[in-house]
């Protein structure tokens, strides 16, 4: 349990739409797609209605500011199959990249790298108080697009298991690249929590807006308000 799964859910059964992706940049081909995720008959391109309206706000925002950039969507919706997915494909990749193999594991190693695993994946939780974020529709990974079409250099690779990806990972580091990596960090932020959204304090590329999450956020920058998630688990 994260202390966001306490939040309540009042789910408001807003619609799940696609995105219209013309308007934005795509990571393509998507990267879970791509390694074989089970999404049967759903897409990782929707989210729920208010959610891409915000986001279409959030560019409109980065407009103002740098009119040819764009936001670049890597992933939205995720079923729990998905995310079940994801979690075993990301153990798999740590225990390769360490040079083990599965079955020889021990009780400590098999823990350890579990727990560099949910550092930044959500528990594929099937229980409908403590949804995996992504699987409500309210959450979404982006990153940003330069007026010349280019990926825009975060610092870290969405996804990478490690403290890089914390948002503020390069903040006080004064070398003039890694102060463009949090620059590049800040903009994004900015014109995502202007738009209404949420970012997850361990992730620079993870944004809500409504779920669980997003609402103990908000109460901790307003104790305050206390906001309810109004977006539960979809399937
Ligand atoms: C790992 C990243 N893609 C992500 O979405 N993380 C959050 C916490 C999640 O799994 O919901
Ligand atoms: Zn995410």
């Amino acid at each position: 349990m994260k202390p966001y799964h306490q939040i309540p859910i009042v789910e408001c059964s807003e619609p799940l739409v696609k995105i219209p992706l013309e308007l934005f940049a795509v990571e393509s081909p998507h990267p879970y797609e791509k390694l074989g995720a089970p999404y049967g008959e759903h897409s990782p391109y929707y989210l729920r209605k208010s959610v891409i309206e915000n986001l279409i706000q959030a560019q409109n925002y980065l407009h103002l500011l740098l009119p040819n950039w764009r936001i670049q969507i890597f992933d939205a919706y995720r079923p729990v199959a998905v995310q079940q997915f994801m979690v075993d494909y990301s153990f798999a990749q740590v225990v390769q990249q360490r040079g083990l193999t599965q079955v020889d594991l021990s009780p400590n190693q098999r823990q350890e790298i579990w727990e560099l695993v949910y550092e930044i994946w959500a528990v594929p939780s099937l229980d409908k108080q403590t949804p995996p974020p992504h699987s409500t529709g309210a959450a979404v990974d982006v990153t940003l697009v330069n007026d010349a079409g280019q990926v825009v250099n975060m610092g870290s690779l969405i996804d990478e298991l490690s403290e890089r990806s914390h948002p503020d990972y390069y903040a006080n580091n004064s070398h003039p690249q890694t102060q463009e990596y949090h620059a590049h960090r800040q903009l994004l932020r900015d014109v995502m929590l202007k738009a209404g959204f949420q970012r997850n304090p361990k992730e620079w590329w993870h944004f809500s807006f409504g779920d669980q999450m997003w609402a103990w956020l908000n109460n901790q920058i307003h104790p305050a308000n206390l906001f309810t998630a109004r977006y539960g688990r979809i399937i």
